[in-house]
């Protein structure tokens, strides 16, 4: 089944994608599916996470949507234009902030924000953003002496100077301390308050979790969910997992969605209690590894209410 990533007719949308694939050539004879058949939409001012395994195919997705990589079939509209053939007028209103930080320049921090400012018809304030991605005691300091997580910050930077209406973030918290990453989501938010539209693919699911109207998960070239991270596996979230000791010491874990039942029906000890016992909700990374899991089996993906009651095990 292709799950429906598609928004409401009638959705002012920023991204539209349908049937997008892209293969590469690996050695003479063989190709690579990297994606293989994805519909998306993104919806103006929306945060879009986009997760998926390593090797999952979002970087080519992204790309795509980029205007940096050719796809090999697909619709793809973004604002308003095929990204492939999109002028340079577009290129001023997305932002990019790629998986590999660029080759540092010898210049300072806040020489090179300031001379994006120039590429840009309706700049931000350079200053301000160096602040607000907190560099600000680094601005004096010349570009290639910036720690891994500080030249990250400044790709951020770069990205968002030039005030784009939309931003593509690829994996935008890699390296940063947990300080920097709070500080990061908060100027996340500040940016969608302002009505910029983001397509973020991290794989860190408290930022999804955190940040994303929607999450789209990727598995194999393949959209296998896209949905609020409330929602993100449906049927699945209604599912519990009940883990106690029986009177040997031995563990259990039990997945249902009639915990309460599963409970009455344990026997307890002399004090009426059941050993360790804890009953609780999938988390959205549950749900998470059990889709990328499940993409191989359509079946399973098809119908995530398929019962798991059968999967107790017992673990020591
Ligand atoms: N330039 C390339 N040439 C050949 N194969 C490629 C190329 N770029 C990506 N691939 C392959 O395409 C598939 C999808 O890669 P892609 O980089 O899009 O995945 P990803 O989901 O972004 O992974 P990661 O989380 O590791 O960044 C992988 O099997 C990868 O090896």
């Amino acid at each position: 089944m292709t799950p429906d990533a598609t928004l409401p007719a009638g959705t002012d949308l920023a991204v539209r994608v349908r049937g997008l694939r892209k293969s590469y050539r690996v050695g003479r004879a063989t190709v690579r599916d990297a994606v293989a058949g994805v519909d998306l939409d993104v919806a103006r001012g929306e945060i879009l996470a986009l997760l998926g395994p390593n090797g999952a195919g979002k970087s080519t997705t992204t790309e795509v949507l980029e205007g940096i990589r050719h796809r090999d079939a697909g619709e793809v509209d973004v604002l308003g234009r095929d990204p492939w053939q999109a002028p340079l007028s577009w290129r001023a209103r997305v932002g990019v902030v790629l998986q590999d930080t660029s080759e540092p320049v010898d210049l300072t921090v806040a020489e090179l924000v300031h001379h994006w400012t120039r590429l840009s018809p309706h700049p931000r304030d350079a200053d301000e953003v160096i602040d607000l991605v907190g560099l600000t005691e680094k601005a004096r300091a010349r570009v290639p002496s910036l720690s891994g997580g500080q030249r990250r910050r400044l790709d951020v930077a770069l990205a968002v100077v030039g005030r784009p209406e939309l931003l593509f973030l690829d994996e935008p918290t890699t390296g940063f301390d947990p300080a920097a990453r709070r500080a990061f989501w908060d100027f996340v938010e500040g940016l969608r308050e302002e009505g910029t539209t983001i397509l973020l693919t991290t794989h860190y699911l408290d930022e999804a979790a955190r940040l994303a109207d929607r999450v789209a998960v990727i598995a194999g070239g393949r959209l296998v969910a896209c949905d609020p991270p409330e929602t993100l596996g449906g049927a699945l979230r209604e599912e519990s997992t009940v883990t106690w000791r029986d009177a040997d010491g031995l563990a259990h874990a039990h997945a249902t969605r009639t915990p309460t039942r599963l409970v009455r029906s344990l026997p307890t000890g002399p004090d009426g209690e059941v050993t360790d016992l804890q009953v609780a909700r999938l988390s959205l990374e549950d749900v998470y590894l059990h889709l990328i899991g499940g993409a191989a089996d359509d079946a399973r993906v098809a119908d995530p209410a398929t019962p798991t009651d059968d999967l107790e095990e017992a673990v020591r």
